[in-house]
């Protein structure tokens, strides 16, 4: 079948009609072709991921360690570090499906609807369940569902996501067809994958799902991988620099090992056990994976995040930059005021329902269209004059679409012989093609000056109130004017309604949230300076400036950047569709880090151009969402900051468990350090298989848990992460070198000197050479490596907070933490009591007083850092007396 053959052999090749399926023979066609998706091509791929696991650079260096390991003779070690490549290799093969696993269920929860026609009425079905011969209706800012022949109409098509062609293409039923490909573009055809731009059309599907050009080019190239986000690529330098240290740290040790007595051999192990246990392999994948439980947690929360990095953006977003209808308010549009030609209070006339009844794409019956429209429709209704959709287009004559520059809609609809032309939209656009006006009462009169004045301060007014305000005019003609400016010029004003919609209940208890969180907040609409200033005054938005979209444009880039970092809330007006891209730019420019909501077609640009781009589910256009890189699944303002706590808690739970991890390097480097140091004379206090027991066994679960802490109090009242502000910032080198770390440190290697000196040991004393020594040896390495695991439960503690006191977030509210520290103690107590394990990692049962000893150990780390904590808030309390109380975040306070 050709689809580019004359249409009515398609309709008949396809054995459908222009009225569309049955719904039971549509349903027929979905058993026979299958769904309308493409297949997903997951599974082939796991061993290729999996084996990537193996042959990544840092694993690489971690073989080169065992085959070094083997040569030297040490299977042991040889083995021991094969098995931590294989684990850790597993664990991130785990992580990363995981975090796959989360960004694809996304679709599930936001599934692509389409117009087409079914048992002759136009419906919503799933885009999935599009089959050949559905009659689709394709309409501005939808996504084309399926590769379809136009029938009727017009559209314009953006096919950039399948031929990368970036500007618009005309495709139109009536249009000679001289294309030499489909692809090329015959004019009659349109393919999945692409968006409608502007105008509708209707057209018949000829192929869906793999038979579709999409899925023809889908099935060649392959799965696009996760993008690695800005902090994944942070962590990676971070991993690199670490690795190359402990090299370094490594290549060091070996002549100060045969310095301090060891023999080459010996030396060379110890610089191999050294560099495996810091080079940090886990913690790439770890960190992916805390980004995938935050795009699932947002999820749950109402915001869809398309890509992993968006998780930690919304974490350091400064500026919000929303829409007001359905974002701060529920979108839920009620006529409240009329007013007639004259400016009064009053019933509207038949004129002026009738004008509203007409003018409109609504439906009522369907409720389907614009939620104003709606209540304009609803309006006329109770005022007497009710008109079904189907007769009213088909009587239509002619449809100037709402247009957003314009600010106003026309259509051209018969009346006594001649025709009707009924305009609405914004007043000061409507008022300006006005001659004269019709009072509630008598004749139509001119509109003089004194009029007009005395009609913008009633719109003024209204608009105070937070009312939407529309003008209506009409005009009556013996011909169909020929173009916009015909219809819209010399008309009679019928009247004024003005429309309320409700803030949303949540969105003032939002705002305040931002504000403390040190966000601000700007409002970008088409609406009225008045109306929308007022609402966000209502919703406690601060309005400071108000920006009409004429002075915007006229605005240099120099003062629109300084009015942009002025600090104020503004509301910019009246703004055309271009004005968001251009705020976004500005706000580009001022390296704030933006999320910026749209909805319609026009905002896709903008969506794009900002950080963040924030596209509404539930009421917002395909191109939008396909433009934005979330979106609100319940078009909802306060759930953006929602996704803006998730992410700050992410990134922070990102530092936690670093913090933990880098904690650890003092009290293992210390004793080597010691040993080198003493040339001998001390024993070295922790062997190299102990040290792998405790980096890649005992703290891998407690770490991972701290990934999953929840959001600590006062998280929402500090100012935005600045954009440049490193993962690891001083401040967290500081907590976990200088200051648990060392505390960590001295008290691991008293228990380990105390087993030694209590058994008779002395500096000097060969402990290989006495038996006795021997034992007590061996006992005191035990002593050091259950020290680090006792201790290293203290810092898991402490580094549940980065500022908050334990107290306030309460000790078992991590019950994974909980569940970590119990396996961290059990691991150790396998290593340390099972006797084949004793063997492998030279470990011997410490006498009970050294547990006693090692008891306070966890609490003593942890006392250590929650005094430091608990210093930094007093400090913080103290400077906030001084004048810059309000720039300081209340958690110092
Ligand atoms: N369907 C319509 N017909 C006629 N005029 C309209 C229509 N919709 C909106 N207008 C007028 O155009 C103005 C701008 O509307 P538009 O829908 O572009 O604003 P918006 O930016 O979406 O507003 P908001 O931020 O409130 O969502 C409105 O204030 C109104 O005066």
């Amino acid at each position: 079948m050709d689809p580019r053959e004359a249409a009515a052999r398609l309709l008949r090749d396809l054995r459908t009609g222009g009225e569309g399926l049955t719904a039971r023979e549509a349903r027929r066609r979905l058993e026979v072709h299958g769904p309308n998706e493409l297949p997903h091509h997951k599974a082939r791929q796991w061993p290729a991921a999996l084996l990537r696991q193996f042959t990544h650079p840092l694993a690489l260096l971690l073989w080169i360690a065992a085959v070094l390991a083997w040569i030297a003779g040490t299977r042991e070690l040889a083995l021991a570090i094969v098995a931590v490549i294989v684990l850790n290799a597993a664990l991130a093969f785990w992580q990363e499906e995981q975090a796959e696993q989360a960004v694809e269920a996304l679709g599930e929860y936001l599934p692509q609807h389409s117009q087409v026609r079914r048992d002759g009425r136009a419906q919503s079905v799933l885009a999935a369940e599009v089959v050949p011969g559905d009659v689709l209706l394709v309409s501005e800012g939808d996504r084309v569902p399926a590769d379809a022949r136009l029938l009727s109409g017009a559209v314009e098509i953006d096919a950039s996501a399948l031929t990368g062609e970036s500007s618009p293409v005309e495709r139109a039923a009536d249009f000679p067809d001289t294309a030499q490909r489909p692809l090329d573009s015959s004019p009659l055809l349109i393919f999945s994958g692409t968006v409608c731009t502007g105008g509708s059309a209707e057209a018949v599907v000829h192929a869906t799902g793999r038979h579709t050009e999409l899925g023809r080019i889908a099935a060649l190239s392959a799965r696009v991988r996760l993008a690695e986000s800005p902090l994944e690529r942070q962590v990676r330098r971070v991993a690199w620099l670490i690795a190359a240290v402990a090299t370094g740290v490594a290549v060091a040790f070996l002549p100060l090992g045969v310095l301090a007595g060891l023999t080459w051999t010996q030396a060379f192990l110890f610089a191999i056990g050294l560099l495996v246990a810091n080079v940090p392999e886990g913690l790439l994948p770890t960190i992916t994976l805390a980004l995938a439980a935050g795009v699932r947690g947002m999820a749950r929360r109402g915001a869809l995040v398309k890509r992993l990095s968006a998780v930690e953006t919304l974490g350091s977003t400064e500026v919000i930059c929303t829409d007001k209808t359905g974002t701060l308010t529920r979108n839920a549009m009620r006529v409240v005021e009329a007013r007639d030609g004259s400016g009064v209070q009053a019933t509207p006339r038949a004129e002026f329902a009738a004008a509203l009844a007409r003018c409109t794409t609504a439906d009522e019956r369907t409720e389907s269209g614009d939620p104003m429209e709606l209540a304009l429709l609803n309006f006329a209704h109770s005022v007497g004059v009710r008109l079904d959709a189907e007769t009213r287009d088909a009587q239509r004559a002619r449809l100037f679409r709402f247009d957003p520059h314009l600010k106003r809609m026309t259509t051209v609809d018969p009346a006594d012989g001649g025709f009707v032309a009924h305009v609405k939209g914004a007043p000061e656009e409507v008022l300006a093609r006005c001659t004269s006006a019709l009072p509630a009462r008598g004749a139509a009169q001119i509109l003089t000056n004194g009029l007009r004045a005395a009609l913008v301060d009633v719109v003024n007014d209204m608009a105070d109130r937070g009312l939407r305000v529309l003008a209506v005019a009409n005009r009556s003609c013996t011909v169909v004017p020929a173009d916009r400016g015909a219809a819209e010029s010399g008309l009679c004003l019928l009247g004024l309604v003005g429309l309320i919609d409700p803030p949303r209940p949540e969105v003032a208890a939002a705002v305040e949230a931002c504000h403390s969180a040190g966000i601000r907040v700007h409002v970008v609409t088409g609406d009225n300076g008045r109306t929308a200033a007022a609402i966000a005054r209502q919703v406690g938005i601060g309005a400071d400036h108000v920006v009409e979209g004429t002075a915007l444009d006229a605005m240099p880039e120099a003062d629109l950047d300084k009015v942009l970092t002025s600090g104020q809330e503004i509301v910019f007006c009246r703004a055309a569709p271009e004005s968001k891209l251009r705020i976004a730019d500005a706000l580009h420019h001022c390296r704030q880090v933006v999320a910026m909501t749209g909805d319609g077609v026009n905002d896709a640009p903008a969506l794009r151009r900002a950080d963040l781009g924030v596209a509404m589910g539930a009421s917002g256009t395909d191109v939008a969402r396909e433009a934005a890189t979330i979106v609100l699944t319940d078009d909802n303002f306060a759930t953006i900051v929602s996704g803006i706590e998730e992410g700050r808690r992410v990134y922070d739970n990102v530092r936690k468990f670093i913090l933990y991890i880098f904690a650890h390097a003092v009290p293992e480097v210390l004793p080597f350090l010691l040993f080198a140091l003493s040339g001998g004379a001390i024993p070295l206090p922790l062997t190299v298989l102990q040290i792998l027991a405790i980096d890649l066994g005992t703290e891998t679960l407690p770490a991972l848990a701290l990934g999953r802490e929840r959001a600590e109090p006062g998280l929402m009242d500090q100012p935005p992460r600045q954009r440049a502000e490193s993962v690891v910032t001083r401040r967290l080198l500081l907590r976990a070198w200088g200051i648990m770390g060392v505390a960590s440190g001295i008290l691991v290697l008293i228990g380990f000197f105390a087993v030694l000196l209590a058994e008779g040991w002395w500096p000097g004393s060969d402990v290989a050479a006495n038996p006795d020594l021997q034992h007590a040896y061996q006992q005191a390495t035990t002593v050091t490596f259950l020290g680090i695991v006792f201790c290293q439960l203290g810092t898991a503690f402490a580094s549940r907070t980065q500022y908050a006191a334990l107290r306030d977030i309460g000790l078992t509210t991590n019950k994974l933490l909980l569940g970590g520290c119990v396996f961290e103690l059990l691991f150790a107590a396998a290593i340390v009591y099972l006797p084949p394990l004793q063997t492998v990692f030279g470990t011997a049962p410490p006498p009970a007083w050294a547990f006693a000893l090692m008891l306070p150990f966890p609490v003593f780390v942890w006392a250590v850092d929650e005094f430091y904590r608990g210093r930094g808030r007093a400090h913080a309390a103290a400077r906030t007396q001084g004048p810059e109380m309000s720039t300081l975040p209340s958690r110092y306070r």
